[in-house]
């Protein structure tokens, strides 16, 4: 069996190598050549996989992507020729959701308005508007939702419709799809029009999709609003971002949202649990054995945290303006957005910090969060 895999997805060879022969390659520049006797493909988000990339690829039977978005997939096509194709829903949701409460915190400090006592708007409430939901719930953080589509399938959350988050929200967070059809298509959902009818300085964060929001209409707004404040991980025109929006945005950075170590490694393996189980065979690795372990040294917080202290604690972590001063430097270069891609130095997730001597401490939260404690 051949499986051709994007070079920037860990773990393939400790997982796939037993079931054939492994060939990596660039997602990005991949051709029909390099496909062509391929039993299976693993893509991430930047390779397109339709009739251009897959006629003529006809031993093809397996088509897995390591990501929650599939619209670089043609699923009618992949269909019609028998393809079996799977995406590893949620495996990123933690990483985004971390993400976005980090730059929040970021936002807080740098412009002395702290984010507790604020509401966010969180504008589609799958995996990671839910994960990042829990992390604002966890620190106290007011939070109004937005999913038609989930709304109308009966989940028991509250939902407002999106005039009404644009509205009555301090902080909105987009987490949608992108797609085109259907009755709430999420293309430039906040094109010029909304993106004026947001409230005086509202911080607007986009790690869904770049076009999700007119990036176009964005700089016009920008340039008369300096009250609005940016935080985007996704660009229209992806690896190459409008030159002008970059410095108009306050933390800016390549699709890295989702690229925690473990988030990108739960995609992998839930490409390798879906292949097994269309081969018919059983699972025999796990991904605990795959991860390094917890970092090995404790944090004891004396006190409970204020938002300073806590942004200390997630910096420690995860130090987001790296990756922002790193991308201001390089997205202009050649290919430079997707080599910060590529060699993103992995972060770990919260939970590889374990908290220690808390007993007594109202830190509970702090576990809510995602950190990790001793004994828990
Ligand atoms: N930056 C990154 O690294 C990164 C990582 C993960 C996901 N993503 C992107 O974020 C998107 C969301 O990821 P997810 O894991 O939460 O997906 P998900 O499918 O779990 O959730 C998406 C939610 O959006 C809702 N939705 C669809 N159209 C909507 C609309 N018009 N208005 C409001 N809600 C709408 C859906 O009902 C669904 O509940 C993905 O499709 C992907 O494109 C980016
Ligand atoms: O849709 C997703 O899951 C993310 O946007 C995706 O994982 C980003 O990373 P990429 O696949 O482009 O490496």
């Amino acid at each position: 069996m051949k499986i051709v895999a994007d070079e920037n997805m860990p773990y393939v060879e400790a997982l796939f190598a037993d079931l054939g022969e492994v060939v990596m390659v660039d997602g990005r520049t991949l051709t029909q050549a390099q496909v062509k006797d391929a039993d299976v493909l693993l893509v991430r988000s930047v390779t397109k996989v339709n009739k251009s990339l897959l006629d003529g690829c006809d031993r093809l039977k397996f088509v897995g992507s390591a990501t929650i978005g599939m619209d670089h997939l043609d699923l009618d096509y992949l269909k019609q020729r028998g393809i079996f194709c799977t995406n590893a829903p949620g495996c990123n949701a933690v990483a985004v959701g971390e993400y976005v409460f980090n730059a929040m915190l970021e936002l807080a400090r740098r412009f002395h308005s702290p984010l507790k006592g604020k509401t966010v708007g969180i504008v589609g409430a799958g995996n990671t508007g839910t994960a990042l939901q829990k992390c604002l719930e966890a620190y106290g953080v007011k939070t109004l939702l937005n999913d038609p589509l989930l709304e109308q399938s009966g989940d028991d959350r509250e939902f407002v419709s999106l005039d009404e988050l644009v509205e009555r929200c301090d902080v909105i967070s987009l987490h949608v799809p992108l797609t085109r059809d259907g009755e709430h298509p999420t293309h430039y959902l906040f094109d010029k029009a909304r993106l004026n009818a947001l409230a005086e300085d509202t911080w607007l964060l986009n790690c869904c999709r770049g076009e999700v929001i007119d990036n176009r209409a964005l700089i016009e707004v920008k340039q008369q609003r300096s009250d609005l404040k940016l935080v985007l991980d996704v660009w229209e025109g992806e690896p190459l971002p409008l030159p002008e929006l970059v410095p108009l945005v306050e933390i800016a950075t390549p699709h890295i949202a989702g690229y925690s170590l473990e988030g990108k490694a739960r995609g992998t393996f839930m490409l390798y649990q879906a292949l097994m189980a269309q081969l018919g065979k059983q699972v025999d690795k796990s991904l605990s054995s795959l991860l390094p372990p917890l970092w090995s040294h404790q944090l004891s917080p004396l006190s409970v945290p204020d938002e300073k202290a806590l942004l200390c604690l997630v910096r420690l972590v995860y130090d987001l303006r790296d990756d922002d001063e790193l991308f201001r430097q390089r997205f202009q270069n050649d290919k430079g957005f997707d080599l910060m891609r590529k060699n993103h130095k992995h972060r770990r997730e919260f939970s590889a910090l374990m908290l220690a001597n808390t007993a007594g401490s109202d830190v509970d939260w702090l576990f809510e969060l995602g950190f990790s404690g001793v004994g828990l």
